[in-house]
């Protein structure tokens, strides 16, 4: 029988995922914390931008933490079958080091959608609004013309880069094809809060001068039953 450590090598290793040697590697400052653990801005000799190296200690490698390994297994093969796309962050492979794997994936100089939206709240204009709004629906077209659903999208895992949206965070991913999917267990209380409450109708109200079509739109993208929500492609054409 194999070791859960072989089995996960196995996993990481078999496929299309590049192998980084951790030597070509100069990991910089910590630049966040995520349901596996550290995020760091770095840099790496092959790689002409800046990266992050998204971090799993290999001591999460045991039964009790499953949940958290299948959900970083699941983010790294679902994020390397996908190809090039302008709205998806590019991941470059993986790296390791003694006690660590690490996801490589390009550096979002403009960082999460949240923290540019807190910041540019009162500046941002509709003509920028709904270029991001088409970015957006054309990451997740493609993502669907892939067969996957990203199944975890809010502006915390969207990230920016020279002002392009970046779709991240394949944890909670599904690829429609496979069988095998079920990650219920790492959500976090928020987010069965938040579900329950959109469960019982609670949606937020249209903020001030935006544009009905707009309204209209997101209002029927919210709709209860999903059959009469627009298509990805159908919201894409009428942004
Ligand atoms: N490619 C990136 N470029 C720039 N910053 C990033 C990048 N990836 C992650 N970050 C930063 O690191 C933080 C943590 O990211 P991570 O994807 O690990 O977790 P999360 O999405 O916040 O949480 P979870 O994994 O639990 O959904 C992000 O909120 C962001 O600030």
């Amino acid at each position: 029988m194999t070791s859960s450590q072989e089995w996960f090598d196995d996993a990481i290793f078999d496929g299309t995922i590049q192998k980084i040697p951790y030597e070509e590697i100069s990991k910089g400052k910590l630049i966040g914390e995520g349901g596996f653990g550290k995020v760091y801005l770095a840099e790496c000799n092959s790689i002409a931008e800046k990266i992050v190296l998204k971090k799993i200690r290999k001591c999460h490698i045991k039964e009790k933490e499953k949940d958290i390994l299948f959900a970083f297994i699941k983010e790294l093969k679902i994020h390397s079958n996908l190809e090039q796309h302008e709205s998806i962050i590019p991941l470059y492979g993986i790296t390791e080091n003694r006690n660590s794997y690490f996801l490589v994936m390009q550096f979002a100089n403009n960082g999460t959608l949240s923290e540019f939206l807190k910041e540019k709240r009162d500046t941002l204009d509709w003509a920028i609004k709904i270029s991001l709004a088409e970015q957006m629906a054309g990451g997740i077209h493609y993502l669907h013309s892939c067969n996957i659903i990203h199944r975890d999208l809010h502006s915390k895992n969207i990230l920016l880069h020279d002002g392009q949206i970046k779709i991240a965070d394949f944890g909670l991913s599904k690829d429609i094809n496979s069988p095998t999917s079920s990650t219920l267990g790492i959500f976090g209380l928020n987010q069965i809060a938040l579900m329950n409450n959109i469960i019982n109708g609670l949606r937020e109200d249209p903020i001030i001068y935006t544009p009905l079509e707009y309204v209209e739109l997101y209002k029927d993208s919210w709709k209860p039953e999903p059959k009469d929500r627009p298509l990805i492609q159908e919201e894409l054409t009428l942004i």
